[in-house]
């Protein structure tokens, strides 16, 4: 319990709808001292030499000596603890309503999704998947390939329409050019939408470590520059496009004002539970704001 305590952080509520451009980490932090001391207590050690230190403190039965170090230096296990405890305390103001992810392509809904999921005690699904399987198995890059564009969007939101009236307690990891229609927010916005936003770099690592295959939008045989490179460049191309378009969620979770709220360096050394954390409190952020507008 005590690790919970320290482990627990409170998200800065902020109004980001006033969205010009690329959002930039520039919150106000009310625990911007405990950061500080965190920084400087881990800014000399490698990423993988903390996560070492994580795994450390799980094995070692006095692991809190470990977390006393830093407030940063929990194990996956005081995560779970947080996790749980950040969900139960936000389920009851759900109502039962569902969780959209809405975010670039590699912005980690699924992942991510997932693990709020299993937290809720909701059911997980993935509209991509569900729209192969409304096309008998057919893949997402097939059914660009063979279809086109534009039947994949009449698909994304049909499912998007069935999803908002006929479930209810389920987190759905979208599409992500789900953004891009104004009818499919009418339908996400029956339930509370959450957009992962990753900075373009970091999602250009993780595709470019993982492949196209799956991401006909990603595919680029022409420019034939290595595969971070070319990644990047899509990737910002689609960002042009739909940028703004996200800023339709009901709550923004910004990978690069985690880091610095819990003090890393790099938003690559946020585990998927962290930023399922911040999703539950940004979500909470915008039940205290809808509740003071009704
Ligand atoms: N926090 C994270 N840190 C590092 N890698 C991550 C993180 N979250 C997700 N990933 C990895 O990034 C890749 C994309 O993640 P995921 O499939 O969850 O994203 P997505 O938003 O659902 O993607 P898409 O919309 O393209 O289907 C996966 O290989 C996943 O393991
Ligand atoms: O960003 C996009 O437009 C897409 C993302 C994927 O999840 C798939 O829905 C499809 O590849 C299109």
């Amino acid at each position: 319990m005590e690790a919970v305590q320290r482990f627990h952080y409170s998200a800065p509520c902020i109004d980001w709808r006033n969205f010009e451009g690329k959002p930039r980490g520039s919150l106000r932090y009310s625990q911007l001292g405990r950061i500080k001391e965190n920084k400087r207590l881990i800014a000399h050690l490698k990423p993988d030499k903390r996560r070492d230190l994580r795994q450390r403190s799980v094995s070692d039965k006095n692991s809190s000596a470990l977390l006393e170090t830093g407030n940063i230096l929990h194990s996956p296990f005081d995560e779970e603890l947080v996790l749980k405890r950040k969900a139960e305390e936000v389920k009851p103001y759900l109502n039962g309503r569902s969780m959209y992810l809405v975010g670039m392509m590699g912005s980690g809904k699924t992942t991510v999704g997932k693990i709020m999921a299993r937290a809720l005690g909701y059911s997980f699904f993935d509209c991509d998947t569900l729209i192969e399987e409304a096309m008998n198995g057919t893949s997402v890059t097939e059914i660009f390939e063979h279809f086109g564009e534009s039947v994949f969007r009449e698909k994304e939101t049909e499912a998007l329409k069935k999803l908002s009236l006929m479930y209810h307690q389920v987190v759905v990891s979208t599409g992500g050019g789900a953004v891009i229609r104004p009818i499919n927010w009418k339908y996400m916005h029956k339930g509370i939408s959450i957009w992962l936003d990753v900075p373009l770099e970091a999602l250009a690592q993780r595709i470019a470590a993982v492949g196209t295959n799956s991401r006909p939008l990603l595919h680029d045989d022409q420019s034939g520059g290595d595969p971070y490179t070319v990644a990047l460049n899509r990737l910002s191309t689609i960002w042009e496009a739909r940028g703004e378009a996200y800023t339709n969620a009901s709550a923004r979770v910004s990978l690069e004002n985690i880091t610095s709220k819990i003090g890393y360096r790099n938003v690559s050394d946020l585990t998927p539970a962290e930023i399922a954390i911040e999703a539950f409190e940004q979500v909470q952020c915008f039940l205290k704001e809808e509740d003071c507008m009704a």
